[in-house]
């Protein structure tokens, strides 16, 4: 058989004087220009047996479990809330109706920011971009007719994340729950918060010790909680190209793990418990190829890097989420095409549970209908389509592989500069992150507007505006959560009350494992506006320098 490069000189190259190759950017998301065809030769350097192996097996490049999803399917996981816990228990308990198999909690601003509902800095957002939960008052009605154990919940939660574990988890144990039994996930990821999302409190240092707090509290409580999902889905929407979100987010990663390590744990404790979180956009094979390399890195690092010997602790588990920043608001309908191809993607990358967008995603929460319309994406995929049949069907095609190994490799030397610059935090500091980032969404706006790559209907084939109907938060939340934060104050012990926050401020004071306070908090009743304030007196708050 001939070589690619004599095909590609004897037969292509003649081919393509006569008809030329389209003018059109051929280049991924991450920059990365692909060949026009990849043959056995771009394998050369590959093994099957170290690069590939089985699934369920080191190094997991083609998935955690053996089966996938001939055993299970993914988790159908749709990220919801907004309002009242009223109002987003009644959602959920639709979702759960119409056939979703997972929890996804989202809170509003207010919450993610550590203040109560009746703090003047919460005017206006209240239940707006999601549900208001200021005290366990809030947490029992928005999981009422929800059994923890036998529905895992996620909550979208990073620097109050241990308040609201705690309250989550007071509440199962009000409940009478099995802890062991108790399944679910926070997002628990600060170190993003300060590269992308910048939805911090404290400066990066306690706040790392605080999610060490749950690594060395979680698996000794409460073991089949996924106590952090460590997240590229925000730097990605930041910015970030693919590359650069699997690198910073495995470089997160991996500094949790080496303040774990300092802590004393064991890493063959908390590692199998550490999950992922990436953002699925519209390159269709990049995006598989990432969600292939993650695993492979994971391990490979995991296992040799910092000495894990558990295989469960190689096992990169992940959620992922199309990408909200791919759906523009200019005809929103198209949004339901993107969204399944990007699902696809996901599942064929390997994912373990998936949230679909709403094609309104860039105008509003979503609809019923349109959140609907999202999980039943991902219902054809499942049921319509035959690709959960086949496990990793995509292994062994050249493309696939050589991308995977390229994307591995690009990843890898991100990677490798963050540890030669000191770290994750050192490059926080430096404002590395940030402009990485910066520098990547400048490159990609400038194709846009210079029309050098097409976005249908924003930059091309544009028609005049199609309005669709949006969900609209009532104001009144906020009088519901004011009343009910004002009964909560009323009926509670005081004593109690000022004993758990004293004993919640002393493990700041003493570097002790916080999460014993916080669960007592949440059986006082303490608000999470008054859990983390007492923090700040210890730990301060965190101002962004400016990044030059
Ligand atoms: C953008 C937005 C915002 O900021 O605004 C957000 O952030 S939204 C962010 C929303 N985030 C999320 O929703 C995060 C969701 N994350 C998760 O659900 C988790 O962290 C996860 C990724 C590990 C997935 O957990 P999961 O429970 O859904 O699924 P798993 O794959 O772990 O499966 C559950 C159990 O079934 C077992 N299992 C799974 N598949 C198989 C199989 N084929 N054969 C045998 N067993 C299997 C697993 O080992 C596990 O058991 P065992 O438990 O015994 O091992």
């Amino acid at each position: 058989m001939k070589s690619k490069n004599e095909w590609m000189q004897s037969v292509y190259a003649p081919a393509t004087q006569k008809f030329p190759e389209r003018k059109y950017n051929f280049k991924n998301l991450s920059d990365m220009e692909p060949e026009p065809i990849y043959t056995a030769d771009d394998l050369k350097d590959w093994d099957a047996e170290r690069d590939l192996g089985y699934p369920g097996e080191y190094p997991y490049t083609r998935g955690v479990q053996p089966s996938v999803y001939r055993g299970k399917l993914w988790t159908m996981r749709m990220f919801a809330g907004f309002g009242s816990a009223e109002q987003t228990n009644e959602r959920f308990h639709a979702l759960l109706r119409a056939g979703q198999t997972g929890l996804s909690t989202a809170f509003d601003l207010p919450t993610l920011m550590g203040y109560d509902s009746d703090h003047p800095f919460s005017k206006g957002e209240v239940g707006k971009c999601g549900v208001a939960v200021s005290s366990l008052a809030d947490m029992e009605i928005l999981f009422r007719g929800i059994d923890p154990t036998q529905v895992t919940t996620s909550m979208t939660i990073n620097s109050p994340a241990n308040a609201i574990w705690a309250m989550y988890i007071a509440n199962a144990q009000k409940q009478g729950k099995d802890l062991g039994q108790v399944g679910g996930t926070i997002q628990n990821d600060i170190l993003k918060e300060f590269i992308a999302q910048k939805e911090f409190i404290y400066p990066p240092a306690p706040s790392v010790k605080l999610v060490i707090d749950t690594f060395e509290w979680g698996p000794r409580i409460v073991p089949k909680w996924n106590f952090i999902s460590v997240s590229g889905y925000h730097i990605r929407e930041a910015g970030a190209t693919g590359v650069q979100e699997l690198a910073f987010t495995l470089a997160d990663g991996f500094h949790y793990v080496e303040k774990a390590l300092e802590r004393g744990l064991d890493i063959d404790e908390f590692a199998p418990r550490i999950s992922f979180f990436w953002d699925i956009h519209n390159d269709f094979f990049e995006e598989i190829a990432k969600l292939r390399a993650a695993r492979r890195i994971w391990a490979r690092q995991m296992r040799h890097h910092y000495g894990a010997k558990n295989p469960k602790s190689w096992m990169l588990r992940t959620h992922s989420q199309t990408a909200g920043v791919s759906l523009p608001a200019q005809q929103p309908l198209n949004n339901i095409a993107r969204v399944a191809i990007q699902a696809l993607a996901a599942v064929l990358g390997g994912t373990q549970s998936l949230h679909t967008d709403a094609f309104d995603e860039a105008l509003a929460l979503p609809t019923e209908e349109a959140a609907t319309i999202a999980l039943r994406t991902q219902q054809i995929i499942a049921y319509e389509t035959g690709v959960a049949g086949v496990v990793d069907p995509l292994a062994g095609s050249y493309y696939v592989e050589k991308l995977t190994n390229d994307i591995e490799a690009a990843a890898m030397g991100y990677i490798e500069q963050i540890r030669a610059m000191g770290g994750v935090e050192a490059g926080i500091d430096s404002g590395f992150f940030q402009l990485e980032m910066a520098e990547a969404a400048y490159r990609y706006q400038r194709e846009v507007e210079t029309k050098n790559r097409v976005v249908v209907g924003v930059n091309d084939f544009v028609q005049d505006a199609v309005e669709v109907p949006i969900q609209l938060i009532d104001p009144q939340v906020e009088r519901v959560q004011e009343a009910r934060l004002a009964q909560v104050r009323r009926e509670r012990d005081p004593e109690r009350v000022r004993a758990a926050i004293d004993a919640l401020r002393d493990t700041a004071v003493t570097g002790a494992n916080s999460m014993p306070a916080f669960l007592e908090c949440a059986h006082a009743y303490v608000t999470l506006g008054e859990q983390m304030d007492i923090l700040k007196t210890v730990y301060g708050e965190y101002v962004e320098p400016a990044v030059v």
